[in-house]
């Protein structure tokens, strides 16, 4: 898709294509043939400084801002090819936007701001106050449906203006730095709010940042834009762990690594065997696939360390081996996760998925080398 801001802005696009010089066009492209995919549920986020385009694109999708060139297809429908009419009707019906600045209605008490999409919709009254309940409920909002605008925080006002979106079950969300406006307990409040909800709903939203901490939280993906272009597009774990630039790698080393490297990331693989299996054939299978631990399956798995495996007396049960606690987290798991099930066991975390297959396991140094600490001879060197 391409947005080129002037009246000369076709004449841009056709010396941009030809490779001709554009300098004499008093034109700002805002966005510059950039391309992607929203998968149904998923969380796309568009992270990049002011001015970088992001905005624009967003708006593009939707065409509150016609793009000058491209194909926006959305539920299999070409939206450019809509009419006002189809447009105006699939805005109201299946497309919902959540502002930095709330846009609530200030004559109307809250109950109210949140059925309005569905009113304009026609839905009748009983219906649309049933279901503005059931999302103030969803959002956190129960006892303030009869307040006003004006009496409420920023905070709330913004899950108000969630809500409202929410409301008429849209098949496409997009928030235009919807936190942006608030303050930094509170925006970590409706964080974790929209996390929760995104896993109840399992809502299709494309979201907008400047705030690269918030990006990693909220994506599921995440697009880096700079200069109208995506720079990278990838997982949170992608951006902070392989930056496909130094633009990126500089925003990167700023991130809460603990909040974005996965389990699955850091394990370390572990010989897995079953819990009636001898220590001798526990051993022959370590040394056979060179790993440094063994996970003995069953209901409450444990690990026992290589080096212990080979010390004791082989008359015992791998049974007997078992030492303390031992946590189970899923692969998804984020280090600080891991690490807070790691101080309260005092043990090595097992990673196993949701077939029950064990991805393997998660000790200090994998924490340590997962955060990209630096080692003693790194240090040294
Ligand atoms: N209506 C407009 N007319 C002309 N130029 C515009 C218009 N809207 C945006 N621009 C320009 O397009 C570029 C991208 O702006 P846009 O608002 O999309 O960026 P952004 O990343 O959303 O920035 P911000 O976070 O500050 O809103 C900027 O150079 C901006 O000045």
């Amino acid at each position: 898709m391409w947005k080129v801001y002037g009246s000369q802005a076709s004449r841009y696009l056709e010396a941009v294509r030809a490779g001709e010089d554009t300098d004499r066009l008093e034109c700002t492209s805002a966005v510059q043939g950039v391309s992607f995919d929203v998968e149904p549920g998923e969380t796309f986020v568009v992270m990049g400084l002011s001015g970088s385009g992001k905005s624009t694109l967003v708006r593009c999708l939707t065409r509150l801002v016609e793009p000058t060139d491209g194909v926006v297809d959305i539920d299999g429908v070409d939206v450019r090819a809509m009419t006002r009419r189809q447009l105006s009707d699939t805005r109201r019906k299946d497309w919902a936007m959540v502002f930095q600045h709330f846009g609530l209605l200030p004559h109307r008490r809250v109950l109210q701001n949140v059925a309005y999409g569905l009113e304009v919709g026609g839905v009748g009254r009983r219906e649309r106050e049933s279901k503005a309940r059931e999302v103030i409920e969803l959002v956190g909002l129960r006892g303030v449906e009869n307040k006003y605008p004006h009496e409420l925080s920023g905070g709330m006002k913004q899950r108000v203006g969630l809500a409202r979106a929410l409301a008429v079950d849209p098949r496409l969300l997009l928030l235009d730095e919807p936190f942006s406006a608030l303050d930094p307990l509170i925006r970590t409040d409706l964080q974790d709010q929209l996390l929760r909800l995104a896993k109840i709903v399992k809502q299709t939203s494309v979201f907008i940042t400047h705030d690269l901490a918030e990006a990693l939280k909220v994506g599921d993906r995440i697009a880096i834009m700079r200069d109208g272009q995506f720079v990278q597009v990838g997982t949170p774990e992608d951006i902070v762990l392989r930056p496909k630039d130094d633009y990126v790698r500089r925003f990167a080393l700023d991130a809460p690594r603990a909040k974005v490297v996965t389990a699955r990331t850091a394990a370390t693989r572990a010989t897995v065997v079953g819990a009636t299996e001898t220590i001798d054939e526990a051993r022959a299978q370590l040394v056979a696939e060179g790993s440094t631990s063994v996970v003995v399956h069953g209901s409450t798995p444990f690990v026992i360390s290589g080096e212990r495996l080979r010390h004791v007396d082989t008359g015992r049960s791998l049974q007997d081996l078992r030492d303390g606690q031992f946590a189970v987290v899923s692969p998804d798991a984020k280090l600080w996760d891991v690490m807070s099930q790691m101080t309260s066991t005092g043990n090595a975390v097992i990673v196993r998925d949701d077939d029950g297959v064990i991805v393997g396991t998660v000790d200090a140094t994998a924490v340590v080398m997962g955060l990209g600490v630096p080692t003693a001879d790194e240090n040294a060197a």
